[in-house]
């Protein structure tokens, strides 16, 4: 089956009131673990590929195991997608190795660390964009700095994030920006700023309004009630992962990722796709951890690599399920890219 764009999969999405998770891939069993998961529970599926994942796969190999997956489950719609664009260059080189959308994240230089000014977020989004749309491939673009409403502080654990501290206003999306943005680029979605962050060390404490701003996206869902919005960060980082992290010689401080709850409190607000990546490095390491510890004689990787995928594909399912995607994949028919680019060169 043909590979689906981020764009028909987030307006399927906002047709029936549902978010997908973005699910952040590097090898053989992170795919294996959310394909299993969307087959349990018939839900379409984005994979995300970093610059770190491509650099550490390889696009041929990422591609061909994502041409696998959609092989081996033709019933599920499988997106391509690339995490964090640096420079419209990156972009494109995904589009020439078969993404079906990109990420063009130009909220910083492309040193990774220096806030960009908005003119040249602007200028590269839509750079990105009219060559994305040309071969109908969506585009995210992302306003506003991922950083720590607690410290203002930017997220640095990805090696991806602003070098020292922003006030209140300038870490979270302004609304009335957001509302220019999107006219001046033209993104099919769009990565906003609300007191997240990347990793594990998200807050200090259980997340509320004051560090985590769902009140933001409710201004943003209010200025532009059509575009598909992106949270970054949000892996839930539950108590269970740390715990089974520590418990086999893992070394976790105690931290709060972004809570499921709180994730379904923005879905209404026009939240369809929700980045992971955390969860499942917790879950993957964890069990591998605990079968290390267990069977210290264990030298065949395929003994302790499968508690790991089955324990990252419990955790896809849950939010597949929480985030109601769940029972909507058999209820998409794939658009060729051909098709979307017919339909951008109308709207163009
Ligand atoms: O936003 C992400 C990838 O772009 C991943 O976020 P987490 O680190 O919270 O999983
Ligand atoms: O953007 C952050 C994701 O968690 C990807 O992380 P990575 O760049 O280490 O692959
Ligand atoms: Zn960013
Ligand atoms: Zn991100």
């Amino acid at each position: 089956m043909a590979l689906i764009t981020l764009r028909q999969l987030l307006d399927h999405a906002a047709e029936n009131n549902y978010a997908l998770p973005a699910f952040n891939v590097n090898n053989l069993e992170y795919i294996q673990a959310v394909m299993r998961a969307a087959d349990a529970t018939d839900s379409p599926v984005i994979l995300q590929a970093s610059r770190g994942a491509r650099a550490y796969a390889g696009d041929a190999f990422l591609r061909h195991l994502i041409l696998g997956a959609a092989e081996e489950y033709p019933h599920i719609p499988v997106c391509l997608h690339l995490d964090h664009g640096d420079q419209p260059s990156t972009c494109i080189s995904a589009i020439t190795n078969g993404f079906t959308s990109v990420m063009m994240d130009g909220s910083l230089e492309k040193n990774g660390k220096t806030v960009a000014s908005y003119d040249y977020n602007v200028a590269v989004t839509a750079e990105v964009v009219k060559i994305a749309h040309a071969a109908g491939v969506s585009v995210e673009g992302e306003l506003g700095c991922l950083g720590n409403l607690e410290t203002g502080a930017g997220d640095k654990e990805d090696g991806h994030g602003f070098e020292g501290k922003l006030s209140r206003e300038e870490l979270l999306t302004d609304p009335d920006q957001a509302f220019d943005f999107v006219s001046k680029t033209g993104v099919d979605a769009l990565a906003v700023a609300i007191g997240t962050s990347h990793g594990a060390y998200k807050f200090t404490r259980e997340p509320d309004g004051e560090i985590l701003s769902i009140e933001t996206i409710a201004k943003i869902n209010r200025r532009l009630p059509n575009i598909h919005l992106v949270m970054h960060g949000s892996s839930s980082v539950p108590a269970d992962l740390q715990e089974l992290f520590n418990a086999y010689g893992g070394k976790m401080k105690k931290t709060w990722g972004v809570p499921v709850s709180e994730i379904q409190k923005a879905i209404p607000l026009g939240v369809r796709k929700v980045n992971i990546d955390t969860d499942l490095r917790l879950a993957f390491t964890g069990e591998i951890r605990k079968h290390h510890i267990e069977h210290p004689d264990n030298f065949d990787p395929r003994n302790y690599l499968k508690p790991a995928i089955a324990h990252m594909t419990e955790v896809c399912k849950e939010r597949f399920e929480a985030f109601r995607a769940a029972g909507q994949a058999s209820n998409i028919r794939v658009l060729k890219l051909q098709d979307m680019a017919k339909r951008y060169a109308k709207v163009a």
